[in-house]
Formats: structure tokens, C-alpha cells, sequence
């Protein structure tokens, strides 16, 4: 956290996206994370939630971890199912666009040199669950911050499928996030290990990961 570097406040955009990303970027400088209840804006949580609904099983592929030929699927670590999101839908768009302007406000603000963004649909059916892990690993640089975002109407303490942010590698009691609707979370991907607790119903999400840019020799990064 200490490479952050906190520049004066930008010119210009959209002013409630301003006033938000204002607030996550004042959280991520002064501790690495943002947890903001209900702050996505709705248009933009309902074009991503009618259009999860409306993705049929065969939509979803099931998730693994790892990267191109190092993809493995692993139970033992998760069992969720995702969709990739891309711009072919208006819902992709909308949401790619408020990502898009993250970055860039990001960038002007806390200097990140966040290059590209990737991020997929997720469903965990009752039960299902991602075991403690990082989004990225030290020295790995690629992943640099995780961005999550829920799409569970009226979703109730009793449910459960908490996420779980660990302050540090130590850390064995975390923050407990409810999956509720519009609540965004914001972190930097090699600081915070995290979780996602079991749910009694299914839970929905978006997940996304902002990545810098380690292109080297003729080899282009970022590959999905
Ligand atoms: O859904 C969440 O709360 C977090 C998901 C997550 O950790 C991941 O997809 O890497
Ligand atoms: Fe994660």
C-alpha cells in the first residue's frame, strides 16, 4: 500500500461517478480496500442482474484457477460457475464503460498504471463456495485490483455467502462482506487474501480484475 501515490483531486466526467470513485480511491490509499454498501449505480446493477438472470446453464462454464495451459478446475477450491462479460451485450457495455472510467480516475488519482480489465458473471448455487486465495501473487504483477460487485435482491444475514477479506496473510477473522445488492468491493489483488462462505441460496455476482500492463518479448499479456 505504501506505493500509492495520492494525486490532486481530476477535472471533468461524470459527476456521481466522481463522487464515488472519489470515495473508493480515498479508501484504497488509506487501507488497500473499499467496501461500499449499495453504491453501484442502479441502472447499471439492473442491466447486470436482468441479464444474469437470463443466462441459461450452458452460459456458465466451471470456474478454475490458473491461466491458459496452467488452467486447472479444482473442487477442492472452488465450485462457482462463471460467464465471461464482454461488450457484445448492451448490459456488457454498460458496465464496461463505468469500469473504463474507473480505471482512468484511478489512474489520474493513485497513479496505478492500470492497463486492461477483465471480468466475468458468477453464480454460487446453495453450498457452493472459493477458498481462502489471493487474486494475484507477489512478483506475478498482473492482477493488480479486484473489483466485486452483487446482485442479490433482498439477500438476508441468515443466508450467509459472506466474502471474507483477511487484513493480511495473518489475519484468520476478516471483514465479512453481505452479498447484497449494488454493494461494491474494491482491493488490491496481491494484499488481501479472501473467501466466499457457503450460501442456503444462490448467490450472484460480478467479479473483475484490473491488470497492468507485463507484455514481454513477443509474448502479449494479458492472455484470458
Ligand atoms: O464473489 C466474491 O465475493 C469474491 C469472488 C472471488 O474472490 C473471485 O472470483 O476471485
Ligand atoms: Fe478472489
Amino acid at each position: 500500500m505504501g506505493a500509492l501515490v495520492e494525486l490532486p483531486t481530476s477535472k471533468g466526467g461524470n459527476n456521481n461517478d466522481e463522487t464515488l470513485f472519489s470515495l473508493i480511491a480515498e479508501d484504497l490509499y488509506h487501507q488497500g480496500y473499499s467496501i461500499r454498501v449499495a453504491a453501484l449505480p442502479n441502472d447499471i446493477s439492473d442491466a447486470l442482474f436482468t441479464e444474469q438472470q437470463s443466462l441459461h446453464n450452458a452460459h456458465y462454464v466451471e470456474a478454475g484457477i490458473g491461466r491458459g495451459d496452467d488452467f486447472v478446475k479444482t473442487e477442492f477450491v472452488r465450485t462457482d460457475e462463471i460467464c465471461w462479460i464482454s461488450e457484445a451485450s448492451e448490459a456488457g457495455q454498460t458496465w464496461l464503460s463505468w469500469t473504463s472510467r474507473l480505471q482512468s480516475f484511478l489512474n489520474q488519482r493513485l497513479f496505478l498504471g492500470l492497463f486492461s480489465f477483465e471480468s466475468h458473471y458468477a453464480h454460487y448455487a446453495p453450498g457452493a463456495y472459493y477458498k481462502r486465495h489471493y487474486d494475484a501473487f507477489r512478483g506475478e504483477a498482473n492482477r493488480v485490483l479486484s473489483v466485486v460487485c452483487y446482485l442479490n435482491p433482498n439477500w438476508s444475514a441468515s443466508d450467509g455467502g459472506e466474502l471474507v477479506l483477511y487484513r493480511d496473510e495473518q489475519d484468520r477473522e476478516g471483514l465479512k462482506v453481505v452479498p447484497l445488492y449494488g454493494t461494491v468491493v474494491v482491493f488490491l489483488s496481491e494484499e488481501f487474501p479472501h473467501e466466499v462462505l457457503p450460501a442456503s441460496r444462490d448467490r450472484y455476482s460480478v467479479a473483475g480484475w484490473f491488470r497492468v500492463n507485463c507484455s514481454i518479448d513477443n509474448k502479449i499479456d494479458p492472455p484470458r
